[in-house]
């Protein structure tokens, strides 16, 4: 399908337009709180009681009265364990009677096992004492709406009562992989074939950003066999990617076939790699017509479906780290279009150098080094030498 690069959209603004026209559902369910990591809660959740339900011991050791200890430490020789104190350790109860805790150190036992305390021990009420609701208090608000929770927040609100947790249900995203060439994953390509790859990185991809990926098996490109496939997808899912056949080859219908059925459509990204993305609005849900090769694919999951689910689940894109580094080649995509450069940092001397894999690289080389990216805007090069900000990815820069 053809396209006019003039009026390909920025980055930016495939975003805005896209989210403004996307009319998704946010459905809830409930799920164990163990497996509530990573999830976005759909409502307030309270405490349902205060914690600890009474008053604890917050050290080992006895637990006493303090009247006893009004005139300074009493003759403890004939004290009875149960009568004049208890043993109160860490997070125990202890009888109401008792009203304040000696830690284990200040105390001691002589052969006969008689009680010793330290002699110079000053003992007031309610020491070492934890207080009712000191962990959470009763209708205490834990998290709100809208949070991700991570591991603490699971602790926290099953202790307060919380073995279910309602969350935002995981979005949809359906994965439609498309190509005549393409072989599943275990058949030996022939010539002219390729191995379908992407829906694994994607799907791992999805899966860490907390979407549920439906992948589909491969369509060849037929354009009757593409147009059943995106329906059904359509009606599967929030999202729906079509992969490959983006661009302006013979058999390449997908971004004419979403076109047909859009209330917006858009084709074109003012952004390299990946510049040939169909981006469709149908009936309220989106779909996006995905570049085939696996770094357009990547990019294009990276600040667009991750932008999407973002979106939908009511968080902000997550920044990465961004580190000066001296680049050794220039970079800088043609006139008007950002240049998304994935990149090799590594130290020389104890200062970050960083620069593009070379072309001569096997893709295989290129995806194993590259651990930083640059988004340089559109109309600026960078010459080699310049310093740049450059957002580490997380891998450790060699
Ligand atoms: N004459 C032109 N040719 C191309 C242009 C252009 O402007 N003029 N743009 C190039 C750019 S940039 C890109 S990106 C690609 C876009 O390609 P398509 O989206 O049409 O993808 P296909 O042609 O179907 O496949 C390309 C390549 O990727 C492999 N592929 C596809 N899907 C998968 C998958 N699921 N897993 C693994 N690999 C996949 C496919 O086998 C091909 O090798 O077009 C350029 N051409
Ligand atoms: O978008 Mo393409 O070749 O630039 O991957």
């Amino acid at each position: 399908m053809k396209f006019d690069h003039e009026k390909a959209l920025t980055r930016a603004e495939v975003l805005k337009a896209l989210k403004a026209r996307w009319e998704f559902e946010k459905r809830t369910e409930r799920v164990p709180v163990g497996e509530a990591c990573g999830r976005v809660l759909a409502q307030d959740c309270h405490a349902a009681y205060d914690l600890p339900r009474h008053r604890v011991s917050s050290f080992d050791g006895i637990a006493v009265r303090a009247a006893d200890f009004a005139q300074g430490v009493p003759d403890t020789c004939e004290w009875v364990r149960g009568v004049h104190f208890t043993q109160a350790d860490t997070g125990d109860d202890f009888p109401d009677e008792f009203d304040t805790i000696i830690a284990a150190e200040d105390v001691g036992y002589d052969e006969a096992g008689r009680l010793i305390l330290n002699s110079a021990l000053e003992v007031k009420v309610g020491n070492a004492i934890k207080r009712a609701g000191a962990t959470m208090g009763k209708g205490e608000l834990l998290y709100e709406a809208g949070t991700l929770l991570g591991p603490e927040a699971l602790a926290i609100l099953a202790a307060g009562g919380w073995a279910e947790v309602p969350v935002v249900a995981r979005l949809k995203v359906a994965y439609l992989p498309t190509g005549t060439e393409l072989v599943p994953v275990g058949t030996v390509p022939e010539r002219g074939q390729n191995v379908q790859t992407n829906s694994l990185m994607l799907g791992a991809y999805f899966a860490q950003w907390g979407a549920e990926m439906i992948a589909y098996d491969i369509v060849a490109d037929d354009r009757a066999a593409l147009s059943i496939a995106i329906d059904r997808a359509l009606a599967e899912a929030d999202v729906v990617l079509v992969n490959g056949g983006s661009s302006r080859g013979s058999e390449d219908f997908n971004s004419e076939l979403l076109q047909e059925r859009a209330s917006w459509f858009s084709h074109g990204v003012k952004a390299v790699p990946g510049r040939p993305i169909g981006l469709a609005v149908i009936e309220g849900k989106l779909a996006i017509n995905v570049p085939g090769p696996m770094i357009a694919a990547y990019l294009a999951a990276d600040w667009l479906v991750r932008g999407l689910v973002c979106h939908y689940y009511g968080q902000p894109m997550p920044q990465r780290v961004k580190v000066p580094a001296v680049l050794d080649a220039p970079l800088g995509a043609r006139p008007g279009f950002e240049h998304l450069a994935r990149l090799v940092a590594h130290d020389v001397g104890g200062v970050l150098h960083a620069a593009p894999v070379p072309n001569s690289a096997t893709l295989a080389e290129n995806i194993r080094s590259v651990n930083a990216f640059l988004a340089v805007p559109a109309g600026v090069r960078y010459e080699a030498g310049d310093v740049a900000d450059i957002e580490l990815l997380g891998t450790k820069a060699r």
